[in-house]
C-alpha cells in the first residue's frame, strides 16, 4: 500500500505552520510535504521533523510574484537568473530537509504565442537544476496543473509532461502525478497511471470536484491506491487537499493505510 504524506500546506490549518509537524506526527503520518519552506530556516524545520520523527518528501522551488498571478518562474523568458537562484536555494533546503524531491514550478504562460519561447525555457532551467540536484541524489518532479487551480499554467496533462520529460532528458526528472488535476483535465486514471509509470516519481490526491478528503467525488482511490500497488509504486502520496472540517475528522480514510 502506498506511503502517505501529509500536506502541511493544506492540512492541519487548524494550527500554526510550525505546529502542523506535531499534528501530523499524533495523527499517524510519517511523511510530510508542503508547498514552499523559504520563511522559516532549514535547520528550524528539519529540528521539527525529526523532533516528530518525519521525513519530508516534497517542497516546491518559489512561486514568484503570487499576488501579480505568478506561479513559478521557470518558464518565463528574461527570468532565467531568478530561476536558477530559486533552484540552488531550493537545493539547499533539499540537502538541510534531506527532502529527495523537489518540484520545479513552471508558471503561466500570458500569450498563447509566446507559449514555445516559454516551453523551451523551462526545459532549459529544469535541465539546470537536474544537473546540480544529480550529485546529491535528488529528483524533479514536473506536475500538470489544471486550468481550474491556475489557469494558463505552461502545461495541464500528464501526456505534455512526459512530452517535456523526454526533451528535458535528465534521468533525474519525473512525473508528480496529481490525481485531482488528472481527472479533471483527462480522466482515464487508470492509463493514465499505466502510461506514466515508467516515470512516476511522486502522487498528490484529492476528490473531484471539491478537493477534499480521497473518500467522496468522482475517484475511487481505493481502485486507484490498488492500481499503484499493481504497478509497484513505492513512492510516496501526498495528501493535498482541503479537509471538509477539523482536519482528524476527516481522516478516517487513513485509519487503515497508517502504520504504513
Ligand atoms: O497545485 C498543486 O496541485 C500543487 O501540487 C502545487 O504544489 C503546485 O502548484
Ligand atoms: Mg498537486
Amino acid at each position: 500500500m502506498p506511503k502517505f504524506a501529509a500536506n502541511l500546506s493544506m492540512m492541519f490549518t487548524e494550527v500554526p505552520f510550525l505546529d502542523r509537524f506535531e499534528a501530523a506526527a499524533k495523527a499517524g503520518f510519517k511523511y510530510v510535504e508542503y508547498l514552499f519552506p523559504y520563511e522559516y530556516p532549514a535547520a528550524e524545520l528539519k529540528a521539527k521533523l525529526d523532533q516528530y520523527g518525519l521525513k519530508q518528501v516534497l517542497f516546491n522551488t518559489a512561486p514568484g510574484n503570487v499576488a501579480a498571478g505568478e506561479w513559478g518562474v521557470s518558464a518565463i523568458p528574461g527570468r532565467e537568473a531568478e530561476s536558477h537562484r530559486d533552484i540552488d536555494r531550493a537545493l539547499e533546503y533539499a540537502i538541510a530537509l534531506e527532502c529527495p524531491s523537489v518540484l520545479v514550478m513552471a508558471g503561466v504562460v500570458p500569450d498563447p504565442k509566446e507559449y514555445a519561447k516559454y516551453k523551451q525555457t523551462f526545459i532549459d532551467n529544469v535541465r539546470y537544476a537536474a544537473d546540480k540536484f544529480k550529485p546529491h541524489g535528488i529528483n524533479v518532479m514536473l506536475e500538470a496543473l489544471s486550468a481550474a487551480v491556475k489557469p494558463n499554467y505552461l502545461y495541464a496533462s500528464q501526456y505534455q509532461t512526459l512530452e517535456l520529460i523526454d526533451l528535458i532528458d535528465r534521468d533525474n526528472v519525473f512525473v508528480q502525478l496529481d490525481y485531482f488535476h488528472a481527472q479533471i483535465v483527462e480522466g482515464n486514471l487508470t492509463r493514465i497511471t499505466d502510461d506514466v509509470k515508467a516515470k512516476l516519481g511522486h502522487i498528490q490526491i484529492a476528490s473531484v470536484p471539491d478537493r477534499h478528503e480521497p473518500d467522496e467525488g468522482e475517484i475511487n482511490y481505493t481502485h486507484i491506491f490498488n492500481k499503484l500497488d499493481e504497478i509497484g509504486y513505492d513512492g510516496w502520496v501526498g495528501c493535498e487537499y482541503n479537509p471538509r472540517g477539523k482536519t482528524e475528522d476527516g481522516l478516517v480514510w487513513f485509519e487503515k493505510y497508517k502504520n504504513r
